[in-house]
């Protein structure tokens, strides 16, 4: 059996919605390797994963199982149904709506299988959680999981830098699923049956929890993420008022500008914007990659992007030799003719 812990949007305050869009993808993922989940991705391959993983898991798997902590709203409900969830284990008791690491693990643990796979999504809370999950239960945990399938998993290390290949033994396995691994996938609604727990927490495990949350404006990097086109620009805009160009490109292809560490570094734009293993995590259709030499910190970043284009002087430059296409030429004149061409064409 697979479990997974789903994150409703916005923990913070009383459930406003649906299910936070890496939560959607755990979801998706559970589903769609089912069969190599179920195998356990230790050996026992599953018969209905695909050579890429990405078996259908619709075919002799066992029911998708998953644990929201808090309030489930209607459209929890309803998005989950969407995602193929068979169970829905509504936790909710008062001393669980404040976020505490421990006390929500040990409540996952109380229903954990005694032989499956517990998944979360790679987001701090859900590695967290994973972390306390995996050790109560003596289980072996991968995280950053892009890939399951009868070789096993295969997951981020080094920032995304390279890939590990592994298999967990064991009964019980733990995973955190990596950003972006996959795209959330919709299937025939099903009608969850929702099983509602309220434990009790212990002192011990209440030791550590969220007192209190302050957001910080600045830090909205939602809309970043979420680009389907994003520009990033870097040293080579030359200086805090060098990204004009870069901006208009923005402006007019409807996407989002993401910079490299040097940039934020120097005080040129704010860190929400840094892409990269100390920043977001993108994965746009396009990556326009203007003035970025292309380091393994900003390439962790990036490379779920589908296709990259990079605009640099060098074309030695590693972003130049890993980009799909590559303009060789000073990124003020090039970004400035594009934009040019985008006007002309636009009348
Ligand atoms: C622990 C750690 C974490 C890090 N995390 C991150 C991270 O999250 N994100 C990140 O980005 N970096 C990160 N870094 C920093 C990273 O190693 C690089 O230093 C950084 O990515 C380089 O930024 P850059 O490409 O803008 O600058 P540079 O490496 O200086 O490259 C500038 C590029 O611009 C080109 N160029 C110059 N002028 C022009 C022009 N007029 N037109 C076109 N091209 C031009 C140059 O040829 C060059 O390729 C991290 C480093 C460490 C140690």
């Amino acid at each position: 059996m697979t479990l997974v812990f789903v994150e409703t949007e916005d923990p913070a305050t009383p459930a406003t919605g649906g299910v936070q869009l890496t939560s959607a993808e755990a979801v998706t993922f559970a589903r769609t390797r089912a069969a190599a989940l179920d195998g356990g991705a230790s050996g026992e391959a599953g018969a209905a994963a695909g050579a890429d993983g990405s078996g259908s898991g619709d075919s002799g798997s066992s029911p998708l199982e998953v644990a929201v902590i808090g309030e489930l709203t209607e459209a929890a409900r309803d998005r989950l149904a969407h995602l193929g969830v068979a169970r829905i284990h509504h936790i909710d008791s008062p001393d669980l709506h404040a976020y505490s690491a421990a006390a929500w693990a040990q409540a996952l643990v109380d229903i954990a299988p005694a032989q499956g796979t517990i998944l979360a999504s790679g987001t701090p809370r859900g590695m967290e959680i994973m972390a306390h999950v995996a050790a109560r239960l003596g289980a072996r945990m991968a995280a950053n999981v892009v890939a399951a399938d009868d070789q096993g998993l295969l997951r981020q290390v080094l920032g995304g830098a390279a890939f590990e290949r592994l298999r967990l033994s064991g009964a019980v396995r733990v995973l955190t699923i990596a950003g972006h691994a996959c795209d959330p996938e919709d299937t025939t609604p099903s009608d969850p049956e929702v099983l509602t727990h309220s434990p009790a927490a212990t002192e011990a495990d209440l030791r550590t929890r969220v007192v209190r949350t302050e957001v910080e404006e600045a830090d909205d990097t939602s809309g970043l993420t979420q680009a389907k086109v994003v520009v990033g620009a870097g040293r080579g805009v030359g200086s805090a008022d060098g990204f004009g160009e870069v901006l208009e490109l923005v402006d007019h292809l409807g996407g989002a500008l993401g910079v490299s560490r040097v940039v934020t570094s120097l005080g040129w734009r704010p860190h929400a914007e840094q892409v990269g293993q100390t920043g977001s995590r993108i994965a746009p259709d396009v990556y326009i990659a203007c003035g970025i030499s292309g380091a393994i910190q900003h390439w962790a970043g990036v490379q779920g992007a589908k296709t990259i284009i990079a605009i640099n002087t060098d074309e030695e430059a590693t972003m130049v030799q890993r980009a799909d296409y590559a303009i060789i030429g000073d990124l003020h004149e090039v970004v400035a003719a594009v934009n040019e061409e985008i006007t002309r064409r636009r009348g």
